[in-house]
């Protein structure tokens, strides 16, 4: 079947490239003409594993077209996803909701016909309705626009494999589960391939539950790593170690393992905004009180970045001034180039505005990192990074990272002082090779019977 797909950057060029994958003809829009540009030579404009082989294929097959007119658009198909950006708002904790809004603006009265407008971007519940009020407004007479939502789960890194093998459909539909319609129609249409091929779940509900789903489900993860680095905070008064206590209550099926890695915390462009958009949201609702334990949640994320500039002007004996600290990784996590609210990044400019002289690398988001932090220094590997540090902090767990060998950084670096903001790296085989090695959440035992531990805050693990 044909679709378009509005927006093409994370997750509208994945979605795209996957339906494509799927079978189906896919046409992706954009304002942005240069990454229009890039997408039609088949170049993914960013870094996600597996994309640039499908997005490739499929641009050479013919599949899979992009452009930047509306007008040929809404000729080319009956069913349009959305998946454009909703950034906080300068200033407020909100969503912006412009982009979203833009697109049902412009496409609907260029429709010529009935068609499905099938929201994927994460709102604050009630946009859907309010984007079909913008749909009728603008449509010509006697064509219909519906607006449904569909709430897309892929994480950066796996956007491939979530998008093709998804663990659960959701869709929003005006008249919940009974609803018979178009938009029911294409949206099972197009999905049928997946459901062929690996079935999940699919939950069909109102508007509102589907886009509650996805901004809950993403409050849940950020506050299942707050409660983590919450109970690190305690772990490093306590002298113990929070790594083997997320193993061990991560044992018991009703907990689980996942999203208990504490260190410096959630960042990126989706987790943070939306836990503020949830809690603008509720208060604009009257429920500001069920949302105030996400003000604590952010705040907890908040400090870990603290704890970290913290933990290294303690490991340069007091003050920054003078001192090189290499900053390994400038993704909000690895496999990833985004640096969309970083605590790589951020922890970076917070030690270079104590007066270290701050060398970062990464593998993929050194661009991203530059454009965003030119005043920082960069390295074109981890061990330029580490050429004359005093501390080596490891910011994002990216696998080379982990691999690096002690002995060869400590050929290059000046200190021997690894600070590990992911509690990622072999911490043995680091102080084996001799180096000091320091983790957020990982203090030393409290000593038998002294019943305090045998350093208060951050020791070495
Ligand atoms: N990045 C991710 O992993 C996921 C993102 N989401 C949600 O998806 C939405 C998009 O996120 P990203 O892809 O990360 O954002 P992004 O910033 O990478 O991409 C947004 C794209 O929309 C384009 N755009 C803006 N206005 C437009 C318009 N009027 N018409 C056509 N294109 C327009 C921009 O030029 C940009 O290319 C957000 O609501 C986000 O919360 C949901 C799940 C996963
Ligand atoms: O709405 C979105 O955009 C997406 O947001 C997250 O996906 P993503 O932001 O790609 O990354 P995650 O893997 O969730 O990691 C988010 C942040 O949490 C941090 N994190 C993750 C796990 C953990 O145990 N500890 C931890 O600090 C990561 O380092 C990263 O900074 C969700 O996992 C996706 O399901 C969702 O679709």
């Amino acid at each position: 079947m044909r679709m378009t797909v509005f927006g093409t950057g994370y997750l509208g060029a994945t979605h795209a490239a996957c339906m494509a994958e799927l079978g189906h003809e896919v046409l992706g829009v954009d304002v942005d003409e240069a990454k229009i540009e890039r997408l039609r030579r088949g170049e993914v404009p960013f870094y996600e594993p597996g994309l640039p082989e499908i997005l490739r294929k499929h641009v050479d097959s013919g599949r899979l077209k992009f452009t930047t007119d509306y007008a040929e658009a809404a000729e080319f198909a009956d069913l349009h996803f959305i998946g454009v950006g909703t950034p906080q708002r300068k200033g407020e904790f909100a969503a912006d909701t412009t982009y979203v809004e833009d697109v049902v603006a412009r496409l609907s009265p260029l429709l010529t016909r009935d068609a499905v407008l099938v929201g994927k971007s994460t709102v604050p519940v009630g946009t859907a309705v309010r984007l079909q009020g913008i749909a009728d407004w603008h449509v010509r007479s006697g064509v219909r626009a519906e607006v449904v939502w569909n709430p897309e789960f892929l994480r950066e890194g796996f956007a491939v494999k979530d998008t093709l093998t998804p663990d659960r459909i959701v869709i929003g539909l005006p008249g919940g589960e009974q609803e018979q319609s178009l938009a029911r129609e294409l949206v099972d249409e197009a999905y049928a391939p997946i459901l062929e091929s690996d079935p999940c779940p699919v939950i069909v509900t109102d508007l509102a539950t589907s886009e509650l789903v996805k901004v809950s489900a993403n409050a849940f993860l950020a506050t299942k790593i707050s409660f983590i680095n919450a109970v690190s905070e305690v772990c490093e008064a306590a002298g113990a170690d929070v790594t083997v206590l997320a193993d061990a209550i991560g044992m018991d099926p009703r907990i689980g393992r996942r999203f208990l890695g504490a260190g410096l915390g959630f960042g990126g462009g989706c987790l943070p905004k939306d836990i503020r958009a949830f809690m603008a949201r509720a208060g604009e609702l009257g429920a500001d009180e069920a949302m105030t334990f996400l003000r604590e949640v952010d705040s907890i994320n908040m400090r870990r970045r603290e704890r970290m500039v913290d933990l290294t002007v303690e490991a340069c004996g007091g003050t920054l001034i003078g001192k090189t600290v290499a900053v390994l990784g400038a993704a909000f996590k690895p496999n990833s180039d985004d640096v969309r609210d970083s605590p790589a990044l951020n922890v970076a400019g917070m030690l270079s505005l104590k007066g270290a002289q701050t060398v970062v690398f990464d593998p993929q988001a050194l661009d991203n990192a530059r454009a965003l932090f030119p005043t920082l220094g960069y390295a074109e590997s981890a061990l330029q990074a580490c050429d004359g540090a005093d501390v080596v902090l490891v910011a994002t767990e990216w696998a080379e990272f982990v691999e690096l060998d002690p002995a060869a950084v400590a050929e290059v670096a000046r200190g021997r002082i690894l600070l590990d903001g992911r509690n990622c790296m072999p911490g043995d085989t680091w102080r084996e090779a001799g180096w000091t090695y320091r983790a957020l959440g990982r203090g030393v035992p409290v000593r038998a019977g002294s019943g305090t531990p045998a350093r208060a805050g951050l020791v070495t693990a």
